[in-house]
């Protein structure tokens, strides 16, 4: 895909912005300028840019391999209408910008992705400082930019782009801390080999080991799982939805073949996309 992407100027892409986010960045070491960047205020209309047809292609953070998966991202993907096609890696360093120094800063703003990877870090250097949870790193800085005493968690690149200082460099507390993000469209690509499928499904809670008997499947059909998520369904409560990641493509026997007997025990079954595995380090 990201072949055929890059040699059409007229493809555009819907991000979380403003400019500076890690989105942003993702973008940009993906497709580079050959793309037509489209900026988004949050994750929910990056997913509504591509299902309203405003842009071509989408992308949003995923999860994070310090804190976890990126929830208003899997609570869209409860409802929504498009396929995932694509992933993408990008190494995420977080800095602590601000106009006031260390010991006058008593707020800091960031996306909860940012609080949450460099928890470790505030509460020892600012552990009185309110932490404000605002739509993406890049508004973070934008808004620190506007008042004294408060900072931004954002990237390094913010500084230049905010007119602010940098305090603090490499603030995350996981060992390379790295965002992995999805680009979605209205389609996925054919078959590369070597992918991985996300599906959605929702089980019958009354019915004991109805979870246990949809895992099985994948085994018996030799398909391997690398990541599985639960989001309240919003229906009522305590009744969830399921998002599961597999090896395979959608359209081959064995994803079909799962899938069929996957509806025997759940409910509501989707298939979110497939998209070739992008991941170097010899796991998957
Ligand atoms: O706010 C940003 O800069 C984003 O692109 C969002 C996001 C995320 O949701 O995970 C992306 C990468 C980092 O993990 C922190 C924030």
């Amino acid at each position: 895909m990201s072949a055929s992407i890059a040699l059409q100027k007229d493809v555009s892409i819907a991000y979380l912005g403003p400019p500076g986010t890690f989105s942003h960045q993702a973008v940009y070491q993906r497709f580079g300028d050959s793309v037509v960047y489209v900026p988004q205020k949050q994750i929910t209309d990056v997913f509504e840019a591509v299902e309203k047809g405003r842009a071509t292609y989408g992308i949003v953070p995923y999860e994070n391999s310090t804190f976890g998966s990126v929830v208003e991202t899997l609570d869209y993907l409860i409802k929504a209408n498009v396929k995932v096609r694509s992933e993408t890696y990008l190494t995420v360093h977080q800095c602590l910008l601000s106009n006031s120094p260390l010991d006058k800063i008593n707020k800091v703003y960031s996306h909860p992705q940012g609080l949450g990877q460099t928890q470790e870090w505030l509460s020892a250097h600012l552990p009185e400082a309110r932490r404000i949870s605002v739509k993406s790193t890049a508004q973070a800085a934008e808004q620190a930019s506007q008042e004294i005493g408060a900072a931004a968690i954002c990237s390094e690149i913010c500084s230049e782009l905010y007119g602010l200082d940098i305090v603090a460099r490499d603030i995350e507390h996981g060992v390379a801390n790295t965002t992995r993000f999805l680009i979605i469209g209205t389609s996925s690509d054919a078959p590369t080999g070597n992918d991985h499928t996300l599906l959605r499904f929702t089980v019958d809670h009354r019915q004991p080991g109805a979870l246990c008997d949809g895992l099985k499947i994948f085994k018996d059909h030799g398909l391997n799982l690398f990541k599985i998520d639960s989001r309240p369904s919003g229906l009522r409560p305590w009744h969830y939805v399921f998002f599961l990641e597999c090896s395979g493509h959608a359209n081959s026997e064995k994803v079909q073949l799962a899938v069929k007997d996957l509806n025997q025990y759940c409910l509501d079954v989707a298939i979110l996309g497939s998209f070739p595995n992008e991941r170097t380090d010899g796991d998957c």
